[in-house]
């Protein structure tokens, strides 16, 4: 099994390994990181990128002076070891003052201030060189039907995109955003919960061709959805911008477990997807492969490092794997038979009408019974990924 690579382009959120273990029922089991310190381990182990929340770097009510220190020594830390940043995001989150939201708050003050905590954020983003800038709306939502207009606060984020995506062309930025869907918690129902429903808004947006999804395993499965259909999805739109990895084990609270280490047949499913999805088997996804996990409370400072070091791992395992169970003469027999590749085939014939449709004989004597007794072999096609992912092939 090799290590790790920058050609990888695997990324860690500074909140990740940072994260001091503070739940909502315990006080802190870890000391603070020093995002310097992340980011030099995160080199060793094989990382090639970092991201961070603008308040994972400096704090919220600092001075311009601290602000620019802080972002300062981490660009030193940057060049030191060759790492970049290719995501940027800002924390509308942790501050009392976003208690009920940032862009979308009733409270029109705390909206412009948000809007413009994201507008300095962008800029900061340019200046490092990232070219994704994620927006995950965790306090945009609601806990009780009546306190929250939806469609009004839907007129506000979309307000808000308006005017970022407006500035990113202004100001000639190479940025783009994505979203980052999840259904709930912290707030009881947020707004844009899931890939389906932050596809739709970005189609509303004025410049909606700078907006995609930044979709994170375990908040689909928050949801009950199958991840790697949502992944499908995204970049059938052309709007996978950014991808956040890690795992969930079913529908509770946000676990942001190692990546595969919740569903581990979906965690299969989608490293096949997209480090093989694309023409002839080539990747279908040529972003960071970002990991948004939390090292488990339980670790201390070493299971840190190992828990990182694991995400790597796992996702070069998967792709090991994947890349047999394609090259399995057995798989692709399985395959074919199952029909996954006649579903590529148009259903009518090129240049058909729904008038030839009609008129077909074989069509309108169709032996629905004769066709029902087709075996697909689903099963079987499943037992031979198992036995490639568990390594029995
Ligand atoms: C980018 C986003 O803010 C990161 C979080 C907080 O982990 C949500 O997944
Ligand atoms: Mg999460
Ligand atoms: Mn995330």
């Amino acid at each position: 099994m090799r290590q790790p690579t920058r050609a990888d382009k695997f990324s860690f959120g500074l909140w990740t390994v940072g994260w001091r273990g503070v739940d909502p029922f315990g006080e802190a089991t870890r000391p603070a990181l020093d995002p310097v310190e992340a980011v030099h381990r995160l080199a060793e182990l094989g990382a090639y990128g970092i991201t961070f929340h603008d308040n994972d770097l400096f704090p919220i009510d600092g001075s311009e002076d601290q602000r620019r220190a802080h972002v300062d020594r981490l660009a030193a830390a940057l060049r030191d070891t060759g790492l970049v940043v290719p995501m940027v995001t800002t924390n509308l989150f942790t501050h009392p003052v976003f208690k009920e939201g940032g862009l979308t708050a009733n409270d029109r003050g705390i909206r412009r201030y948000a809007l413009r905590k994201v507008l300095r954020n962008v800029e900061l983003a340019a200046e490092l060189g990232a070219r994704t800038f994620v927006l995950w709306g965790g306090r945009e939502g609601s806990e009780y039907d009546s306190a929250k207009d939806v469609r009004a606060a839907l007129d506000r984020y979309r307000e808000s995109l308006n005017l970022l995506t407006q500035f990113v062309l202004d100001r000639g930025y190479e940025i783009r955003f994505a979203l980052e869907p999840k259904p709930n918690e912290p707030r009881g129902d947020i707004l844009l919960p899931t890939v389906g429903h932050a596809l739709a808004f970005i189609a509303s947006l004025e410049h909606e061709q700078l907006v995609g999804v930044n979709p994170e395993v375990g908040h689909e499965q928050m949801a009950g959805l199958n991840f790697t259909h949502g992944i499908a999805q995204a970049l059938w739109h052309g709007k996978l911008f950014h991808i956040d990895l890690n795992g969930q084990r079913g529908i509770k609270y946000d676990q942001d477990l190692v990546f595969a280490h919740g569903d581990l047949m979906n965690a299969f499913s989608l490293v096949d997807l997209l480090e093989h999805g694309g023409p002839d088997g080539s990747p279908a996804y040529e972003g960071p492969r970002h990991f948004d996990y939390k090292p488990s409370r339980t670790e201390n400072i070493d299971g840190v490092w190992q828990s990182a070091a694991a995400n790597m791992r796992n996702y070069l395992l998967l792709t090991e794997r994947a890349r047999a169970f394609r090259a399995d003469p057995e798989v692709q027999e399985a395959l074919h038979t199952a029909g996954v590749t006649e579903l590529r085939t148009p259903t009518l014939a090129s240049g058909e009408s729904y008038t030839e449709l009609l008129a077909d004989p074989a069509v309108a004597d169709f032996d629905i019974d004769k066709a029902s007794e087709r075996g697909y072999g689903f099963v079987r096609l499943n037992q031979l990924a198992l036995e490639h992912l568990t390594g029995a092939r």
